[in-house]
């Protein structure tokens, strides 16, 4: 008897948009999975043997990338961050839709980059590799929230952070200086686990099949 299967959320603002997609593929996490009260992290599914479990974004990629939960979703930003060989994300689930972006103290940009800079940010190999492409070495200062003092606190010159409707850039004094990347959440699954378990397979197609649908539909009302 193969063992359960380990499907990895994160806890945060993509677990809204997923859920609705999770239960048309028949993930449908019990009752307890909404209980404020409960300090519970993992869950059992209806009407099937898999267990959710509930991490934080960046650790949803590690779970998976160590096989210790055999699928997961995450944005494409933690999936390109980690950058992950054992990590495989074949499918764009087409939700947590945002970008990755530079920004700096409104009214101080500069045209010409120095040749080098400290930025602070959650995403210290994005950072780095955008930077070098540009002949520029970034000091990364890491932080893993509130991204947006630190320029005007003097603790880096930039930030490289998720943007959404850009209201925390612009309430902080900042301006969007360059896109990085685009991002979206996407299905991701251990590789191993794909190859061995045809549960996973099948997990796969259903979520691939539903985002086409989903698409179909758009495109139909459009
Ligand atoms: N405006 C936004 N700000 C932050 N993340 C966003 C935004 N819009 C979409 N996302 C996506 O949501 C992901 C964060 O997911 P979520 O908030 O569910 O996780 P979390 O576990 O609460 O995160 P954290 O570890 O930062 O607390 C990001 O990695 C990104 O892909
Ligand atoms: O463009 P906006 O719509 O304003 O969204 C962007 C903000 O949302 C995220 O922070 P989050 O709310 O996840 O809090 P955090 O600082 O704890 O990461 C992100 O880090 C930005 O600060």
């Amino acid at each position: 008897m193969p063992k359960n299967l380990t499907f990895a959320i994160p806890k945060g603002r993509i677990l809204e948009e997923a859920l609705p997609l999770m239960a048309r593929a028949g993930v449908v996490p019990d009752a307890e999975f909404h209980d404020k009260k409960s300090r519970a992290l993992s869950f059992a599914c209806e009407g099937s043997d898999m267990r959710l479990i509930r991490v934080r974004a960046f650790d949803v990629a590690t779970f998976v990338a160590h096989g210790a939960a055999q699928v997961g979703i995450v944005g494409s930003d933690v999936v390109e961050e980690f950058n992950y060989e054992d990590l495989y994300a074949p499918v764009d689930l087409n939700i947590g839709h945002c970008h990755l972006s530079v920004a700096e103290i409104d009214g101080e940009q500069t045209q010409s980059l120095p040749s080098h800079l400290r930025v602070a940010s959650k995403y210290p190999n994005l950072t780095r590799r955008h930077f070098e492409k540009l002949g520029v070495q970034a000091e990364v200062v890491k932080l893993n929230g509130a991204m947006e003092l630190a320029p005007t606190l003097g603790l880096s010159s930039r930030i490289v952070d998720l943007v959404s409707t850009g209201r925390t850039l612009k309430e902080n004094g900042l301006i969007e200086t360059s896109k990085i990347l685009d991002i979206s959440a996407r299905l991701i699954v251990n590789r191993a686990a794909l190859k061995t378990d045809e549960r996973v397979g099948a997990l796969v197609e259903r979520f691939r099949a539903l985002v086409t649908e989903a698409r179909l539909e758009a495109g139909a009302s459009a």
